[in-house]
């Protein structure tokens, strides 16, 4: 069953709160004939029902993917920002939080974020290292 949750608002409010309807996965895979097709593209679900039979790419490759996680199929084909655009209008809502599974791209975030912290956890002891050296250099003179 959906679900529907608040976001959008700053939590002061200023903002205006936006519902967002959540969507379990097992809910978005039974929506998977050309009947009715959804799909799921980074953490969002998409009714694209009406747009079946206007896809340019074809049917086919829609009905492959439905009521699937369709995020790695849409970029390995590097639609436009023209494409990207039309999804807003066939948007319905968000996948569960619960349901949620990292993606690549944050994968390599984690790698790039702990290589970060690696480099600057080293940077004190270079430090000290440098300066020491330069009092017993100053010393030896
Ligand atoms: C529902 C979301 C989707 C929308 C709104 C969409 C939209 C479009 C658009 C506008 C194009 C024309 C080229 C461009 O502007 O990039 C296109 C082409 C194409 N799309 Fe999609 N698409 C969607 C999902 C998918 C999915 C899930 C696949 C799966 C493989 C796919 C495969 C293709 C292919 C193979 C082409 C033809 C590319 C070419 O001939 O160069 N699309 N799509």
């Amino acid at each position: 069953m959906a679900s529907t949750g608040a976001s959008g608002s700053d939590g002061k409010g200023q903002g205006v709160a936006k519902s967002v309807t959540y969507y379990r996965l097992e809910e978005v895979a039974k929506r998977n004939s050309s009947k009715e097709i959804w799909l799921v593209i980074h953490g969002r679900v998409y009714d694209i029902t009406p747009f079946l039979n206007e896809h340019p790419g074809g049917e086919e490759v829609l009905l492959e993917q439905a009521g699937a996680d369709a995020s790695e199929s849409f970029e390995d084909v590097g639609h436009s920002i023209d494409a990207r655009e039309m999804l807003k209008q066939y948007y319905i809502g968000d996948v569960h939080p619960n349901d949620l599974k990292p993606e690549s791209g944050s994968k390599l975030l984690v790698i790039l974020d702990f290589t970060h912290h690696r480099r600057c956890s080293l940077r004190l002891p270079i430090s000290l290292l440098y300066f020491g050296k330069q009092v017993l250099l100053r010393r030896s003179y």
